[in-house]
């Protein structure tokens, strides 16, 4: 599977060839991972409803509460693992290890403790060693979800974005 971070190649700045055969997936489709603590759901779930078109080109993933609430309210198709304190955020952080998820949108409260905290740093830590886009506010989220990165290289309709231009030597 072709991920975001593989477009870039890290020693020139510039898009790679992406020679791989399109994986089990549409070329297009990436995984998105959707996580809210309870604080947070309320912005997850309106910063969702704008993007409801975009996210629903993609694979998403969702724990437990969080993809009920998408998958009712937006009517997403969104795999649902178990809730955030029951093992959902580590069953995300085990599909970021496969190399599953290529973005994932975690509204993590920053005023109320979590009972599964060390999940919650797992989580993140998998995201950040696996080098995909880590959201964890809507104004990040709004501009991943917008990027061009997002669309795989091997999609004609790529826009064509500074973001793939070689850097000035
Ligand atoms: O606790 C969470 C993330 O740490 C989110 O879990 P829920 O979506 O099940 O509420």
């Amino acid at each position: 599977m072709t991920r975001p971070n593989d477009l870039l190649d890290p020693e020139r700045h510039e898009l790679r060839e992406v020679s791989e055969a399109p994986g089990p997936h549409e070329p297009r489709e990436r995984g998105i991972a959707l996580v809210a603590h309870d604080r947070c759901k309320p912005e997850m779930l309106a910063w969702a409803r704008i993007h409801r078109e975009t996210l629903a080109r993609h694979r998403l993933y969702a724990t437990g509460t969080t993809g009920g609430i998408l998958a009712d309210e937006l009517d997403l198709e969104i795999i649902r693992f178990r809730s955030g304190p029951l093992g959902g955020d580590q069953q995300i952080g085990s599909r970021i290890a496969e190399g599953d998820v290529d973005l994932l949108v975690f509204f993590w409260d920053p005023l109320s403790p979590q009972p599964h905290e060390p999940d919650v740093r797992a989580l993140l830590r998998l995201a950040v060693l696996a080098d995909i886009p880590v959201a964890c506010n809507r104004a990040t989220a709004d501009f991943v979800i917008t990027s061009p990165l997002l669309v795989a290289a091997d999609d004609p309709d790529r826009p064509e974005s500074p973001v793939f231009a070689p850097l000035a030597a």
